[in-house]
C-alpha cells in the first residue's frame, strides 16, 4: 500500500509519532511535509497530497493539523477524496468499512500518541465492505459530478 503523510505545524509532532508507528509496522510511507513546527497554512501543504490521492499516486494519505478539521475540509474539496476525521478506533474502522475513506485526518491537539497509533493501525487494516455501502459511496461521487464544472 502506497501511503503519504502530511501536516501543518499543529500536527508536526504527531506526524513524527505516526511515521514511527507506520515504519514499526513495516509500511512504506512518504513524508510530504511540513518538516518543522514553523507556522504554515494547512491548505498549502495538504492540497497537493489530496490531489495525488485523487490521481491514484497514493492509495491512502494521513493528514494532521491541530484538530484534523482544516486538513479534512481541504482534502474533501478534491473530487475522489473521501477524508474522515476520526479520533477513536470505532470511527476509524467504519470510515474504511462503510465510507471507503482514502484519507485519515487527525488532530494533534485532540488525541495523544498512543490513541493515534491505535486509530492509524485499525484504519490501515480495515477493508471497505462494499455492498450497500458501495451504492452510497457511489452517490457521494454523483454529488461531485453534479457540482463539477461543465466541459463543452
Ligand atoms: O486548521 C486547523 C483547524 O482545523 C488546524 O488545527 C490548524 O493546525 C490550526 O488552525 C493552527 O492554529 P495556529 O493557532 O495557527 O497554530
Amino acid at each position: 500500500m502506497r501511503i503519504a503523510i502530511a501536516c501543518d505545524h499543529g500536527g508536526f509532532k504527531l506526524k513524527q509519532e505516526v511515521l514511527d508507528c507506520l515504519k514499526d509496522s513495516g509500511f512504506q510511507v512518504q513524508d510530504c511535509g511540513t518538516f518543522s513546527e514553523a507556522s504554515v497554512d494547512y491548505p498549502d501543504v495538504v492540497l497537493p497530497v489530496a490531489e495525488a490521492v485523487a490521481r491514484g499516486e497514493w492509495d491512502r494519505a494521513i493528514l494532521l493539523c491541530g484538530t484534523g478539521i482544516g486538513v479534512a475540509m481541504v482534502a474533501n474539496k478534491v473530487p475522489g477524496v473521501r477524508a474522515a476525521v476520526a479520533h477513536d478506533p470505532y470511527s476509524a474502522r467504519h470510515s474504511r468499512a462503510h465510507n471507503d475513506a482514502n484519507v485519515l485526518a487527525l488532530g494533534e491537539r485532540v488525541v495523544g500518541p498512543g490513541l493515534a497509533r491505535d486509530i492509524v493501525t485499525v484504519w490501515l487494516q480495515t477493508e471497505f465492505e462494499g455492498g450497500r455501502h458501495a451504492r452510497r459511496v457511489g452517490k457521494i461521487a454523483a454529488v461531485e459530478e453534479k457540482y463539477a464544472p461543465r466541459r463543452s
